[in-house]
């Protein structure tokens, strides 16, 4: 059964921030979004988690392996580098809806991510050395097939960009209904899942269901381990063992 550690981060009262003390530079913004975002990622992935940009003002990040210290140290290291503060929630869940939900409630329940009062808070539980296993994470790693051969080198990089968001806008969708899973787009043609117990034939139906739906035609490599770095690069391993045999769904284990 899978633990996952879930951290979902958010930006404190970031929606003012932005128009106070009038509308600040979009530019200005993205930056600062998209740096928000690599310091995040580098400074979560440094200690062997994965960390998602999703809406960049909320990040969910995959934090197990992760104690209550390394997420202060998260904090204090945005608020020393950034004029915006972040709010940290954490929950394990037995799927990774179920822990981000849980993260979700506690952060609410602590004040909007529009009171100007909620600062830098940290809530939540985080997973205990001694209830960790092997086999916590399952991360599964999906890929457009000849995404370069079908689009990138046919059509305009909008039409492109559609295409692949399409594929990403049913598959989210259908990980999320089908099997409490969170679907996150990283860039080209990739997604990337946190996943709970899913079996093989579930990505064989994820794969079909997305390519009737929307004729996106994916392949899926997935890791496990006990944690999302771990399991992630398993994944990768095993979606390179899809192109080798022209198969759709390969599991590492
Ligand atoms: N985030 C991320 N992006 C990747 C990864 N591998 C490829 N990409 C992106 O995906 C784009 C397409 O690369 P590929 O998936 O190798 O190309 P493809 O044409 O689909 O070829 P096949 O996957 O072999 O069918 C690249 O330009 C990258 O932007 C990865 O492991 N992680």
């Amino acid at each position: 059964m899978t633990k996952t550690q879930i951290t979902l981060v958010q930006i404190d009262n970031y929606g003012p921030w932005t128009t106070t003390p009038e509308p600040r530079r979009e530019v200005d913004l993205q930056t600062l979004q998209s740096r928000l975002y690599a310091d995040v990622s580098q400074l979560v992935g440094n200690r062997e988690g994965y960390a998602f940009f999703g809406r960049f003002d909320n990040m969910v990040t995959v934090t197990n392996g992760l104690g209550r210290s390394a997420h202060e140290l998260i904090q204090e290291s945005i608020a020393n580098r950034y004029p915006v503060t972040a709010s940290m929630s954490v929950a394990v869940g037995p799927t990774p809806v179920e822990a981000l939900g849980t993260a979700s409630d506690r952060l609410q329940d602590a004040g909007s991510a529009q009171d100007s009062d909620r600062r830098r808070i940290l809530r939540g539980e985080t997973l205990a050395e001694a209830d960790r296993s092997t086999e916590d994470i399952q991360i599964a790693h999906f890929d457009v097939d000849d995404a370069t051969g079908k689009y990138t080198d046919q059509l305009n990089e909008f039409d492109t960009f559609i295409r692949i968001e399409q594929g990403y806008a049913e598959l989210m969708r259908y990980m999320r209904r089908a099997h409490d899973s969170l679907a996150f787009f990283v860039g080209g043609d990739n997604v990337i899942t946190v996943c709970s117990d899913v079996d093989e034939a579930g990505y064989d139906d994820a794969v079909d269901h997305v390519e009737d739906a929307v004729g996106v035609e994916l392949r899926v490599g997935v890791g496990r381990a006990r944690t999302a770095q771990g399991a992630g690069m398993d994944a990768k391993h095993a979606l390179e063992e899809c192109r080798e045999n022209g198969s759709d769904v390969e599991l590492a284990w």
